[in-house]
């Protein structure tokens, strides 16, 4: 028997958008997906042929770019960090909207100029991404990896500066921050294990399912 695949979602807030969008192309997740009391990691789908894992967002990369899930939904925030070459991207969701700035303390960007800087210290879940924006203007970017609320680096001294995601900018103007350079838009992308992609005809067709899904 073929194995089934494997679909990787983030845990986070993408998999509520994702799931009308994942019940179009036909892959609707077994009851047990939503019982807040399940520990299990895998689950069953409508669709015998394909099981889901929910993993956190970083993780949905690293299966997918390895090959241990075939294909999968992840911010392009993601997949701009990691860079896998194995990891392609073919369909843009239209979900998970957002942007990945710089921002700093109001009182620093009342008389900053981020064209005058030649070194910055970043507090980032992003180093890799932050390194490569500020190092085609030839910055240097000193990055400190923290792996959540990012803002409160600034306040601590830990950063003067912050790379994170902004939507309605709530939880930078709550923490006395203001964005001061955006960097990329982001938006949720399917993706597949490239090689996966070239040899198994299941995945090019589930490809083509969220194309539609995205399109209807
Ligand atoms: N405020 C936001 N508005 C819209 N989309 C967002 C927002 N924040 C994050 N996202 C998108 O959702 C993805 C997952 O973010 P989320 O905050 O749910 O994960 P997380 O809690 O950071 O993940 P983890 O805890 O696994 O590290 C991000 O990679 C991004 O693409
Ligand atoms: O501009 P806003 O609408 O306020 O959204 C931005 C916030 O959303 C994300 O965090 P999330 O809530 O996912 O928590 P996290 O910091 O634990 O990732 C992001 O990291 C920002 O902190």
């Amino acid at each position: 028997m073929t194995a089934p695949i494997i679909f990787a979602i983030p845990k986070g807030r993408i998999l509520y958008e994702a799931l009308p969008l994942m019940q179009a192309a036909g892959i609707e997740p077994e009851a047990a997906f939503f019982d807040k009391e399940s520990r299990a990691l895998m689950f069953d789908t409508s669709d015998p042929g394909v099981r889901i894992i929910r993993v956190r967002a970083f993780d949905v990369a690293t299966f997918v770019a390895h090959g241990a899930a075939q294909a999968g939904i992840v911010g392009s925030d993601v997949i701009d960090e990691f860079d896998y070459s194995e990891l392609y991207a073919p369909v843009d969701l239209d979900i998970g909207h957002c942007r990945i700035s710089v921002a700093e303390p109001a009182e620093l960007a009342a008389t900053d100029d981020p064209r005058s800087w030649s070194h910055v210290r970043v507090a980032t879940k992003y180093p890799n991404l932050t390194r490569k924006h500020f190092a085609a203007r030839g910055v240097q970017a000193e990055c400190v990896k923290l792996n959540g609320a990012m803002e409160i680096a600034p306040l601590l001294g830990l950063s003067s500066r912050i790379v994170d995601l902004v939507s309605s900018g709530k939880t930078l103007k709550e923490n006395g921050l203001v964005e001061v350079e955006k960097i990329a838009e982001v938006s949720a992308r399917l993706v597949a294990n490239r090689a996966a992609f070239k040899t198994d005809e299941r995945i090019a067709s589930l490809v083509e399912k969220f194309r539609a899904a995205g399109n209807a």
